[in-house]
């Protein structure tokens, strides 16, 4: 393994649960939600290029590489530190797109912390959160990586240490824009403001299942049949549902029955790119 080549995992998250407490003057939505990592991931590979050339392959099919967040979170990196190095990115796209997961976010959140240590441009990971909170929300909990609770806009992180279960999680045929569900009219947007400690007393649920459900038959179907077998929630701004289940056993179980498409994962309270980026980094004795 050379010191100018790293593959690093970029995990999906589930919001365990997601209130929306207010709207900001800017239009931003102020929110209180859990993060929690899951063991499902896109996997991208980097190698260093001294010429300043950033590329990017595959391409995702209707994103232009210069929108891709990869590409934009690697600009914003170089422009910040000064930086004339570059690099030539693989990516492994194996997270469904725009279902809630966060795996565009997660994809920005592993190119800057693998670029950071590839071109040795020794931001903090306070430094690396801000620089991606302007590519999106949900980027500083991938940063921080381990499980949060969160506030703000996403950004004002208490890590938690919920249970690592595994999960079903649902895949229906829909995409749901964010922009689109936080501008709808009956959107709820003043749930009262709950404390850390009443995560787990069952008051929580998705302020954005009301509004998706509507939008979405797929996801009204999905989360009807999941509550069957227990307490279903969506992620984000859906499309993807998820349950908690007491065992794998269980999470194959329910999977094979359901009529919906998903799959099977562990919650992970640690993000798989830090530890990816921890064994890196003692190869390498850095
Ligand atoms: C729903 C969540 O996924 C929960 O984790 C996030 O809050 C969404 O985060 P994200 O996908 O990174 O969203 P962004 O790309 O930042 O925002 C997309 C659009 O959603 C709206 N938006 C987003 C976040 C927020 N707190 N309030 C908003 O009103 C804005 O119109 C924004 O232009
Ligand atoms: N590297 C990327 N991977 C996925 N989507 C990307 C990427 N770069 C830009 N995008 C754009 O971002 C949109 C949202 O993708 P993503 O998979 O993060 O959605 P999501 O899981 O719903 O995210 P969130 O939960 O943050 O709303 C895509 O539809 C695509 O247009």
């Amino acid at each position: 393994m050379s010191a100018h080549e790293i593959t690093l995992p970029a995990p999906a998250k589930l919001n365990l649960f997601l209130h929306i407490t207010g709207r900001r003057d800017d239009g931003y939505h102020t929110l209180q939600t859990a993060f929690q990592f899951i063991d499902s991931a896109d996997i991208l590979h980097f190698s260093l290029r001294h010429d300043g050339q950033l590329t990017l392959s595959p391409d995702i099919d209707g994103v232009l590489s210069a929108d891709n967040l990869i590409i934009r979170a690697a600009t914003a990196l170089r422009e910040a530190t000064n930086c004339t190095l570059g690099a030539n990115i693989r990516l492994d796209k194996r997270l469904p797109m725009g279902g809630g997961l966060g795996g565009g976010s997660s994809d920005a959140a592993t190119t800057l912390l693998a670029l950071n240590t590839l071109w040795e441009t020794q931001l903090n990971l306070n430094e690396l959160a801000a620089l991606g909170l302007k590519l999106g929300a949900d980027v500083p909990v991938f940063v921080h990586g381990h499980a949060a609770w969160a506030e703000g806009v996403g950004e004002l992180l208490t890590a938690i240490e919920p249970d690592e279960p595994w999960y079903v999680v649902l895949t229906p045929e829909a995409h749901v824009s964010t922009a689109e569900a936080f501008r709808h009219p009956l959107l709820t947007r003043h749930s009262e403001a709950i404390k850390l400690r009443d995560l787990n007393a069952g008051v929580t649920r998705n302020d954005f299942e009301k509004v998706v459900r509507t939008l979405a038959p797929a996801v009204d179907e999905a989360l009807h049949w999941l509550t069957q077998h227990g307490v279903a929630k969506m992620t984000g701004t859906g499309a993807c549902v998820f349950l908690a289940c007491s065992s794998q056993g269980q999470a194959a179980d329910i999977l094979s029955a359901s009529p919906v498409n998903g799959f099977i994962c562990r919650g992970q309270n640690r993000s798989s790119a830090h530890t990816a980026l921890d064994h890196w980094l003692r190869m390498h004795r850095i």
